[in-house]
């Protein structure tokens, strides 16, 4: 059996005083995680610092209002950043339902208030009512900004987690990224302040 990952110090870090909750969340997704199909063996010994931790370095980035994270799947990174910020509300769209119970079951037990889980694809969602967007692991930067920009309101932003791949994708993007008119596309890199690997995000404003 693959053992998964002991927590790392960066985790108390980012989730200072919630940190519990992210211990409740990983115990939950090591013990049903595999046989729900929400998470592969080889990810367990890297658990914490590709996924929890890696997920919550981008918290600082989020302001009060309403955040979408599209295509949460196993809540990453929509649980995880409820949990980092519990002054901002987040809507996880997730089309599948079992997924969407998942994210349902984890928030009743871990308590959070400021989640709404809804069962949709993205492009069935309301336009025009998130304050910020997030997605990890959705599609690639060209097909997510028709997918995303047009749920975000004037003046929000999207916010996606990527890999190394990041400056990559913004160039292939390029045609899409005037289409919708977006600005201040930009690569932030993001969690050298708290002792982990480099979390890659793309930042860019919605007109
Ligand atoms: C590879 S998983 C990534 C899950 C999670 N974000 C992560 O990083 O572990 C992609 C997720 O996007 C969801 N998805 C696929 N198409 C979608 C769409 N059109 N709108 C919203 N979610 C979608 C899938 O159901 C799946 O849960």
């Amino acid at each position: 059996m693959i053992s998964a990952e002991v927590e790392p110090p960066a985790a108390a870090r980012v989730f200072g005083d919630r940190v519990d909750l992210a211990r409740a969340y990983a115990a939950d997704l090591v013990a049903r995680g595999e046989e729900l199909g929400l998470i592969g063996p080889l990810e367990l010994p890297r658990l914490w610092t590709r996924h929890i931790v890696n997920c919550g370095v981008v918290a600082p980035l989020l302001r009060p209002g309403v955040v979408g994270d599209i295509g949460s799947g196993a809540g990453l990174p929509g649980i995880m950043l409820a949990i980092a910020r519990p002054d901002v509300d987040f809507v996880l769209i997730e089309p599948m339902e079992r997924r969407v119970a998942w994210l349902a079951e984890q928030k009743h037990n871990l308590g959070l208030t400021n989640v709404t889980v809804v069962r949709e694809r993205a492009q069935e969602y309301p336009k025009g009512r998130l304050d910020q967007l997030t997605a990890r692991a959705v599609s690639a930067f060209s097909k997510l900004i028709p997918m995303a920009t047009p749920l975000v309101r004037s003046g929000g932003e999207l916010v996606l987690m990527k890999g190394a791949s990041a400056a990559a994708e913004i160039e292939a993007a390029e045609k899409a990224i005037r289409k919708y008119k977006l600005t201040a596309v930009e690569v932030l890199e993001l969690g050298s302040d708290v002792g982990v690997d480099v979390t890659r995000v793309i930042r860019a404003r919605v007109p």
